[in-house]
């Protein structure tokens, strides 16, 4: 699924109302109409609103709203927000409509006009959408607070106003929303962890834009949901063998974590591979041998806290990191494997902390490799950023000049492809934000990329059968009590439901 800016969000709009066709006011009307069944349908039947309107079309959305919840019998007051200007066609078409009806129809155009909100209305806000092009000021930002201070349900029509569609909005003043009720698509600002508390739940309503439109409409932005992944996946093949399906290598683990080179092993493993070799520090060797019997593993001499790493070329591709521990050592480690291998690998935690401290390690990685770093790892290998936007096009730009993947992990993983193209991942929940969920994720993409998907598709295919394992799991039990291990034994389902 594409993830549209406000431009082609526009375009999308037009394409429907020339092919379709259909009369932009009727299109909002369906667009409110979608707006106001998901009301019905949620549990807000019977209930009173308080609706406040900007004079652009996502007020004229808040305006139909508002005719068809007066019309099925709620009690609804209107506010409008005065701009000084008249407000769209399709705006003021649809105020006439409204006065024909009882709703209570007031303007706000001062401070002292700011309403008290009942207690126990539910709020709409249509104030401002996709045409936000500058933060709320003014009386639209004392109002956007006043809507904040009420502690009232808020819902927001297509985007919380004063949110931009695809900048950051940090600092500004925003509607924090319960629930936002948008049209057709993703937008980018759905997705940033820094719009979490103005979003709320997100909801994406469908109000039959034409698909035609995205056959022509290229997005650098994408959706990795179950069709995508479905697309990529490679069937087992009738008559093959175990050499069929790589061999993987995992450079982890040390003393006191081999967990994490367990659960990365595990996944590895579950991922489909072939074959697996484990080399991991003397000290693991027992624990890794008893709990992942299918792996086969390799160590140094015995004390030596040290990996074993000669002969790496002979393996398909290379998983390194998960408990590698922090040792001064990683670094002559990380020279030697890229000496001896270089295939795509996939490099993640005290990996890529080696390398933030080394930088020169940064242009050794074999080209194509996937790195695997979440917010802070990100931080310490490529700096700081400004805003969530301004790290999505770091790690796009760090893709592109280096010609490696970076898989930023998050609510929504992040993956910059060195073509400059994004793709957000919809699979996952908060119950996944738990130690040694990255080590699994690293597993299942080290054995995708054994098995000879490509880079990109080993990435995209690895988040989101990690995500929907998640899924599966918190399914099954709950988000609270997900345990990284879970994800390994949900991996089987998940690929089932492709
Ligand atoms: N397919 C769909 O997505 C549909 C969406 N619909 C709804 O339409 C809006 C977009 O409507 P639009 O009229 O383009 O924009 P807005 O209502 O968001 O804004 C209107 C004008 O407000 C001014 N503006 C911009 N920023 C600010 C600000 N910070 N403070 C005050 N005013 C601001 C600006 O005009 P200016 O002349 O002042 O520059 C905007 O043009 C979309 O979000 C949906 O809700 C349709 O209903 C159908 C389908
Ligand atoms: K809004």
């Amino acid at each position: 699924m594409q993830i549209f800016a406000t431009e082609q969000i526009r375009a999308w709009d037009e394409y429907t109302i020339r092919h379709e066709p259909i009369a932009s006011v009727d299109l909002m009307e369906r667009a409110a109409t979608a707006c106001y069944e998901w009301l019905l349908q949620n549990n807000y039947k019977g209930r009173a609103f308080t609706i406040f309107c900007g004079k652009g079309n996502n007020g004229g959305d808040g305006l139909v709203i508002a005719r068809l919840l007066t019309q099925s019998r709620h009690t609804v007051t209107v506010y409008i927000l005065e701009f000084g200007h008249k407000g769209t066609v399709d705006f003021q078409l649809n105020l006439a409509r409204l006065h024909d009806t009882t709703a209570a129809i007031r303007f706000v155009s001062s401070e002292e006009m700011l309403p008290s909100i009942p207690a126990g209305d539910v709020v709409i806000d249509a104030l401002l959408g996709s045409g936000i092009n500058r933060p709320a000021d003014g009386l639209t930002a004392n109002l956007i607070q006043h809507i904040n201070n009420s502690h009232n349900n808020v819902i927001a029509i297509d985007i919380p106003s004063g949110l931009f569609v695809d900048q950051s909005a940090r600092g500004n003043r925003v509607i924090k929303a319960h629930h936002t009720l948008s049209f057709q698509c993703f937008k980018p600002a759905f997705l940033m962890p820094e719009n979490a508390d103005s979003i709320g739940e997100v909801h994406l309503l469908n109000i039959g834009l034409l698909p035609g439109f995205l056959s022509i409409q290229d997005s650098p932005f994408l959706l990795i949901d179950k069709a995508m992944a479905k697309q990529l996946l490679q069937p087992r093949k009738p008559f093959s063998h175990k050499g069929d399906y790589g061999h993987a290598a995992l450079i982890a683990g040390s003393y006191g974590m081999m967990g994490a080179a367990v659960l990365c092993a595990r996944a590895c493993l579950r991922s489909g591979v072939g074959k697996l070799t484990c080399h991991v520090p003397a000290v693991g060797y027992n624990i890794l041998q008893t709990a992942v019997p299918e792996a086969m593993c390799k160590t140094g001499p015995v004390n030596d806290p040290g990996h074993a790493v000669q002969e790496m070329d002979k393996y398909d591709t290379i998983g390194i990191g998960p408990g590698l521990g922090a040792h001064a050592s990683n670094i002559k480690l990380l020279y030697s494997i890229f000496e001896q291998n270089r295939r795509p690998m996939v490099i993640d935690a005290d990996g890529l902390n080696a390398i933030a401290q080394e930088k020169g390690l940064l242009n050794k990685i074999p080209l194509g490799s996937i790195l695997t770093p979440h917010p802070k790892e990100f931080e310490r290998l490529f700096g700081k950023t400004a805003n969530d936007y301004d790290r999505i096009q770091l790690a796009l730009q760090t893709a592109t000049d280096n010609d490696l993947y970076i898989v930023l992990k998050g609510r929504y993983t992040f993956i910059a492809s060195p073509d400059g193209k994004g793709y957000f991942n919809s699979s996952g929940n908060p119950g996944m934000a738990s130690g040694g969920t990255g080590d699994v994720l690293t597993g299942i993409i080290t054995g995708l990329l054994a098995q000879k998907y490509s880079p990109l598709h080993a990435a995209i295919m690895g988040v989101y059968l990690h995500g929907c394992a998640g899924d599966l799991a918190a399914a099954y039990a709950s988000q609270p009590s997900l345990i990284a291990s879970d994800l390994v034994d949900f991996l089987g389902q998940a690929y089932q439901s492709l």
